[in-house]
């Protein structure tokens, strides 16, 4: 379905958790249907998603919808029922203001882009809602990194979340992700096409870096079940790995890389995959259940059974601090992580279940 296109509101200036203020915040996004009272639904993307959630590729929005066939007449989302909005995330690069962006001396912040945590850019999604008169969100849903704001939404501000769907993600970033991470950000900084994160305008950027940290994030990504079954120890079409040649998985990584390389910009990735790290639900409020007991949404959480870096068992620690929750929703995949992308049926299906229950306790 074709919404309105991207659109931008100027959020003018954001007080970050670190008390640093970023000021002239601009975030992109686009909405589907109209606004009624309690029918706004915000839908938070992963690290490299942007607020196209649905449709074709076009002038300024370089891929499809990440969730294509999720919201449109008779799909999961219809938009005669609900007034969808999804936004890029402060830092990105989808038009939201992020590294690549101008600061207010006209140069590009480069460097000086501040640190930001997910709870920073809630704030800037509030800012977001503000600006458009949405009090309340009906709910609020995300997976991986959107899954971070998704909770963090409701804890943040408890009137103005009715539902928090919480996908293949985490009350906090675990070791394991952290240290997967830590090779991704050392690939992109030791690039030196880098030059310290100031490479805006000097024809070079760290492009080799990125794609290193695509390769070795997309195998977190997926499972190694799939892999094998896809891939086993196939030569690429062509090539022979042993006097040199690749591997079809080889192959198939480099191809992801090049992708993400046509299409993100590496500071982003930094700025991002840091606030990722930085995802903590008890920073402040005490442990898991003490942070949990301010929560007035309901919550909605989903693991895929194959994620091996978000796996079930913290989708399970989430709901087991939290006893008002359902139990753990199972997003069955051979796929991995990405199986939240990838399995939009199911995904659907949940987010309709919950909403058809949401709109019910409305009296939508
Ligand atoms: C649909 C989009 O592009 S969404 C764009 C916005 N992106 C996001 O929001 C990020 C989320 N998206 C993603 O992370 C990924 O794009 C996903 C999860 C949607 C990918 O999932 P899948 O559909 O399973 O794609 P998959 O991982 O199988 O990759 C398919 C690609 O690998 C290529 N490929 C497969 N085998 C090989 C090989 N041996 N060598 C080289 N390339 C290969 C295919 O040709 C295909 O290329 P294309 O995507 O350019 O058409
Ligand atoms: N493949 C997805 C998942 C990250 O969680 C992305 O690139 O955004």
């Amino acid at each position: 379905m074709t919404g309105p296109g991207r659109r931008h509101a100027d959020v003018g200036e954001l007080l970050l958790e670190s008390g640093t203020t970023l000021p002239g915040a601009r975030i992109a996004y686009e909405t589907w249907g109209n606004p009624q009272a309690g029918n706004a639904v915000l839908i938070c993307h992963a690290l490299t998603g942007d607020a196209h959630v649905v449709g074709p590729a076009g002038p300024g929005q370089p891929t499809p919808g990440w969730w294509d066939g999720l919201i449109g007449p008779g799909r999961y989302l219809d938009p005669r029922d609900w007034h969808i909005v999804a936004a890029n995330v402060l830092g990105g690069c989808q038009g939201s203001t992020g590294p690549s962006s101008q600061a207010p001396d006209g140069r590009p912040w480069g460097s000086r882009f501040p640190a930001i945590t997910i709870r920073d850019q809630v704030t800037a999604e509030a800012a977001l809602a503000d600006a458009l008169g949405i009090d309340r969100w009906a709910a609020v849903i995300g997976g991986s990194m959107g899954g971070m704001r998704a909770i963090e939404w409701p804890l943040m501000f408890p009137d103005r979340v009715g539902t928090a769907i919480v996908l293949a993600s985490t009350g906090y970033a675990s070791a394991d992700q952290i240290a997967w991470c830590a090779p991704q950000l050392a690939a992109i900084t030791a690039d030196p096409d880098w030059q310290g994160g100031d490479y805006y305008g000097s024809g070079r950027a760290p492009i080799a870096g990125l794609g290193i940290a695509r390769r070795i994030a997309h195998v977190t990504y997926r499972s190694s079940y799939e892999l094998a079954a896809r891939f086993g120890r196939s030569p690429q079409t062509g090539e022979n790995p042993a006097t040199g040649g690749r591997y079809a998985v080889e192959s198939y990584l480099d191809h992801h890389a090049a992708k993400l390389a046509g299409r993100f910009d590496p500071g982003s990735y930094v700025v991002l995959t840091r606030a990722m790290n930085s995802h903590d639900i008890t920073r402040g409020r005490g442990d898991l259940a003490a942070a949990l007991a301010g929560l007035k949404a309901r919550l909605v959480v989903a693991a895929v059974d194959s994620d091996r870096l978000y796996p079930p068992s913290l989708s399970a620690e989430l709901v087991a601090a939290c006893p008002d929750a359902d139990g753990v929703h199972t997003i069955a995949s051979p796929y991995g992580h990405d199986g939240f992308l990838i399995e939009l049926d199911q995904v659907g299906a949940l987010v309709a279940r919950t909403l058809g229950r949401v709109a019910h306790t409305a009296g939508h």
